[in-house]
């Protein structure tokens, strides 16, 4: 019998607590390459904590995650610099990404959310739905076999937005890549594994 390949992201027993009240106890995942996994539950239910621990980002209370893959976490917050351009905010995400200064998909990836006019704006000029594509932009840079999480990374797109981010989704998937992101929209385009949180804690 043929052994199941690693996972990307491997969470186990995971136990994340906030004031002194668990959000998830003895919580597993193991994220495979392919995959595309929808973290759904009500407001309060530990969404970000659980998504910013297994970004490594807070420590768990309990429980280990493994992160043998490289590792993209977007927060619902954007976390564009207000002063840079947007094209700077990529070429930055870029070399975080460990891709070069001037790597050649910039411009491709800001095409790809339809952000090619704008590159010179600095982001604090931008409308909300923009600097949520401006954000995302960096998806569209080659990352092979990574795992992205992202939070709430449809909020303030249109249509058309939402579909350019569900194409890459799935692109990432089929290139060996994994996904896990939290949205409270359905979003009936994505294939996605559904997962969900327990109750709201106050
Ligand atoms: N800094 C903090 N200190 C104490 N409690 C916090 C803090 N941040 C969040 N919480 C609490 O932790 C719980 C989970 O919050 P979290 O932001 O992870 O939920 P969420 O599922 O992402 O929510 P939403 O859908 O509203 O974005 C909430 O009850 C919240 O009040």
């Amino acid at each position: 019998m043929l052994a199941s390949p690693p996972a990307l992201l491997q969470a186990t027993d995971l136990r994340c607590e906030r004031a002194g009240r668990a959000l998830v106890d003895g919580w597993h995942l193991a994220l495979h390459a392919g995959e595309t996994v929808w973290l759904r539950g009500a407001n309060g239910s530990g969404k970000t904590t659980l998504l910013r621990t297994l970004a490594g980002l807070r420590d768990p209370d309990a429980g280990t995650v493994h992160r043998p893959s490289p590792l993209r976490y977007l927060g619902h917050a954007n976390g564009l610099k207000d002063e840079l351009t947007v094209l700077e905010s990529l070429r930055f995400a870029a070399q975080w990404q460990g891709l070069p200064h001037d790597t050649p998909g910039l411009r491709a990836a800001l095409e790809h959310f339809g952000l090619g006019r704008l590159g010179s704006r600095p982001a604090r000029q931008l409308s909300q739905g923009q600097r949520r594509r401006a954000a995302l932009a960096p998806l569209a840079l080659p990352q092979p076999g990574s795992v992205w999480l992202l939070d709430e990374p449809f909020d303030a797109l249109d249509d058309a937005g939402v579909a350019q981010l569900v194409a890459l989704v799935q692109a990432h998937a089929a290139a060996g890549g994994a996904t896990l992101f939290t949205s409270h929209q359905t979003v009936p385009a994505l294939s996605a594994r559904a997962m969900a949180l327990g109750e709201a804690r106050a």
